[in-house]
């Protein structure tokens, strides 16, 4: 018989589920650097539609999950699972080929490029028929037209003109740039790695209201941050990770944000069932 606080600190949240259920899974995930253990045989669960945030000191292994589970990094072992198929991405290429997109907190975006090119950049569309096919002629209108349709969208009413070079746009414009872009061709999940570390208030803003407007789009977002206002703020659930491992997965109503340090920290130990 578990007590109410025991209750309370085991959560239904991190129960493992059957990856036939989740978008995404990782199972026993371990990454090792020389000596260092970047993963330690960790355990992710992705559901349809959730926001998902993951947590976690300085080292704690977070970067390296998100990698080993998109192809920037080849995990040593264990086994990833998208729609309950066991995939193995050899490269970020291939995760986005399948589906998912990630923004990495150093925005991949290049600055001299307006933004319906930094929109399509490396998936630019070319113009029908010969034009497109022989001449490799780029289609600049449609590109333009649906670049600001998908910001219009996801509600980036800030940005005016697609024409606009990155290098010209706030920090957060930058950031909503490239997060509309993960949005836009993202089909299974997009993951954002600390998107709002390096803007201000209004900017922060900005960007948890897109991460809102993907999850309605129906998308589901693994969102890393250590800003637990804003994880509190939009995330269905919460992975704590620790040490290379999993200290454990809570829900903003089932514990607080300083419950939260308290177990990110090692002050306070999450019983799991
Ligand atoms: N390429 C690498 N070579 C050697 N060690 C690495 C490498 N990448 C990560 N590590 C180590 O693996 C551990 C986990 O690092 P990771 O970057 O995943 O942590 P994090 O939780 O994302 O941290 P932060 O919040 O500081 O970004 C750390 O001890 C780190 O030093």
């Amino acid at each position: 018989m578990s007590s109410p606080t025991d209750e309370k600190y085991r959560g239904p949240a991190g129960d493992l589920a059957d990856p036939s259920t989740t978008v995404l899974s990782a199972r026993k995930l371990i990454k090792t650097f020389g000596r260092v253990i970047g993963l330690d045989g960790v355990d992710v669960d992705l559901f349809p539609g959730e926001v998902l945030a993951i947590i976690g000191d300085n080292g704690a292994g977070k970067s390296t999950l998100i990698k080993a589970m998109t192809g920037a990094l080849i995990p040593d072992s264990g086994q990833v699972f998208v729609d309950g198929q066991e995939v193995s991405f050899r490269s970020p290429q291939d995760a986005r080929s399948a589906g998912i997109e990630t923004v990495y907190q150093t925005l991949a975006v290049a600055p001299a490029l307006d933004i319906s090119a930094n929109m399509f950049l490396g998936r630019e569309r070319r113009r029908p028929g010969v034009l497109g096919s022989v001449f490799r002629m780029l289609d600049k209108k449609g590109m333009k037209a649906d670049a600001g349709t998908s910001m219009a969208n996801l509600g980036i009413a800030t940005v005016q003109n697609m024409d606009q070079a990155v290098e010209t746009l706030s920090g957060g414009q930058r950031q909503a740039v490239a997060v509309a872009r993960a949005a836009t061709f993202a089909t299974k999940f997009v993951v954002l790695d600390e998107p709002t570390a390096a803007l201000g208030v209004k900017e922060t803003r900005q960007v948890l209201n897109l991460i809102n407007q993907i999850k309605e789009k129906g998308l589901p977002v693994i969102l890393i941050s250590h800003n637990m206002p804003n994880v509190f703020e939009v995330a269905d659930r919460i992975h704590i990770a620790r040490l290379g491992g999993v200290a454990g997965v809570i829900t903003p109503q089932s514990h607080t944000p300083t419950e939260a340090v308290a177990i990110m920290t090692g002050a306070t130990t999450l019983e799991r069932g």
